[in-house]
């Protein structure tokens, strides 16, 4: 593994990853591979996932390739040196902040949607200049091997390495040097991840999960509420790390909410859902475990059937759920829905300021002054209002989580700054050594005094100080310049 990453940094060490030219033309490639590749690279998503190509191509492929063309469009300018305003000791000089590659990044990605979540970043790090070694995720094993057959027919093969294993694997890799680790899957492992990197005070991005409420305000329009909650919490079989996790509403809406999702499950997957090709499979028999295990004790008010042999468990409902129970100690991950009664949106402020800052928020309601003020006193990582999801999908807003569900964020720019460093630049001249002497000692009042004035702008109070600011600043120059200082 030292060798491999070893072999990446010499890659990156020569440079050809830094200039516009070649990372457009490595984002370019991508896109033709992710273009040309299609049909392997959707077969591979539906053997992980039992999933349709229509959904593995309008879950994953969509978003890598609106992701590649919004770079392509932009990156000329993001690359760019930004001018900063300056100061008057500063006046004449240059300054400026520069986008600067990281190095070489590790990008882990995890297994749910096992494409976008390893090529979305991989495209933030390409389009900032890095070399990177990308880790998928070993239990969505066949996208893990199509990317590492995949990527180096279409990459610079020294500058971006894909590495498959396992657990052993992964721990080895993360003993390495890296300058940058992007990492997706569970809380506790992030916390693995995140020690890993200490050791070579390498910065992390942290994808992590957790449980996303979803708050139903009274006399909302139910039809319009409960099909956009199936949607989100059922795609992909629940196994989404912003699907609502559970529904927090008054204890009057529950049978009323029932009752719509199943009609809208009945709607989106027919009468027979196992035969739906837009209903997935849980991923493995240990996490199809595990979600079995939550619906122990539970009220189930609808679905619970389950069949170990293709690992399906159908869309569930759980009514009157007590927050004590283990449902609601992990996040589900699966097709169970639990409703946790509240009795006022005051309630449903408390509950969810008392647990873990979730990944998303949802909040349903007519009344905009209730969305604004459930965000205005909660903590999360993402939110969409009267909808769910839909906020990953928008590549300017910064995606990430806060708190235990993550830190840092990626997606368009946010991916682009993320893998950069955004390097303050300030190039003086070597003359008009004159205005140095106010910094140089001995110092005194004067030049204290002249520090406030050039510093502090303590002139600088209403339009008549402005103006004297102004005169005292180009007098100061005209002085500084004649090299009377
Ligand atoms: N914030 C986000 O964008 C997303 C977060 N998630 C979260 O990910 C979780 C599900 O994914 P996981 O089951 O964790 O995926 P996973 O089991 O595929 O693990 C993710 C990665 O961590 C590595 N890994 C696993 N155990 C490790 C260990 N002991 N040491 C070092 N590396 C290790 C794996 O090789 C893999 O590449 C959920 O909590 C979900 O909410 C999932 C998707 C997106
Ligand atoms: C048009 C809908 C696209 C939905 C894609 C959702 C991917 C979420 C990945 C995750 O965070 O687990």
């Amino acid at each position: 593994m030292e060798r491999e990453v070893q072999r990446v940094r010499q890659a990156f060490r020569s440079g050809r990853s830094r200039p516009l030219r070649f990372r457009l033309q490595q984002l370019e490639a991508l896109r033709r591979m992710v273009q040309e590749r299609e049909k392997d690279i959707l077969a591979a998503i539906g053997a992980d996932l039992c999933k349709s190509e229509f959904n593995a191509y309008s879950q994953e492929v969509i978003t890598v390739l609106g992701e590649i063309d919004l770079m392509l469009e932009n990156l000329p300018e993001w690359i760019t040196a930004k001018p900063v305003k300056k100061n008057l000791l500063t006046m004449l000089d240059e300054a400026y902040i520069q986008p600067e590659p990281l190095g070489v990044v590790l990008i882990i990605g995890a297994w749910n949607y096992p494409f976008v979540l390893t090529i979305q970043p991989l495209v933030g790090a390409i389009a900032a200049g890095n070399a990177v070694i990308i880790k998928p995720s070993e239990l969505s094993e066949n996208t893990a091997k199509i990317l590492a057959k995949l990527l180096p027919q279409y990459l610079d093969q020294d500058l971006y390495v894909v590495v498959n294993g396992g657990v052993e694997e992964t721990t080895e890799l993360l003993k390495q040097r890296f300058d940058h680790i992007l990492y997706t899957g569970n809380t506790a492992v992030g916390k693995i991840v995140m020690e890993a990197a200490a050791k070579h005070l390498t910065p992390v991005t942290l994808e992590l999960g957790g449980k996303s409420p979803c708050y139903i305000d009274k006399d909302c329009d139910l039809d319009i509420v409960c099909r956009r909650i199936t949607w989100g919490k059922y795609m992909n079989c629940g196994q989404t790390c912003i699907a609502p996790d559970y529904i927090l509403c008054e204890a009057s809406l529950q049978n009323q909410i029932v009752q719509k999702i199943k009609e809208t499950v009945k709607e989106f997957y027919g009468e027979n859902i196992k035969e739906s090709p837009d209903y997935e499979r849980i991923i493995n028999l240990r996490h199809f475990k595990r979600i079995l295990g939550l619906l122990e004790g539970q009220k189930i008010a609808f679905g619970g059937e389950t069949d170990e042999a293709m690992r399906y468990i159908a869309p569930t409902i759980l009514t009157d759920v007590d927050p004590e129970t283990k449902v609601m100690q992990e996040e589900i991950f699966g097709p169970v829905l639990p409703i946790v009664p509240v009795k006022s949106v005051d309630e449903a402020i408390n509950f969810i300021n008392e647990r873990e800052k979730p990944l998303a928020l949802y909040i349903f309601s007519h009344n905009n002054k209730l969305i604004k003020r459930m965000i205005d006193e909660t903590s999360s990582g993402g939110v969409t209002g009267n909808d769910v999801i839909m906020h990953f999908t928008l590549n300017s807003l910064p995606f990430g989580g806060v708190g235990s569900s993550g830190m840092g964020a990626y997606h368009g720019k946010h991916s682009f700054d993320t893998f950069s460093h955004q390097r303050p630049c300030l190039l003086k001249s070597l003359k008009r050594e004159g205005a140095n002497k106010l910094r140089y000692p001995p110092n005194s009042q004067s030049k204290v005094d002249w520090g406030k004035f050039f510093l502090l702008k303590q002139f600088n109070k209403g339009k008549l100080g402005l103006l004297l600011l102004t005169f005292l600043g180009i007098v100061a120059a005209v002085l500084v310049k004649a090299g009377y200082y």
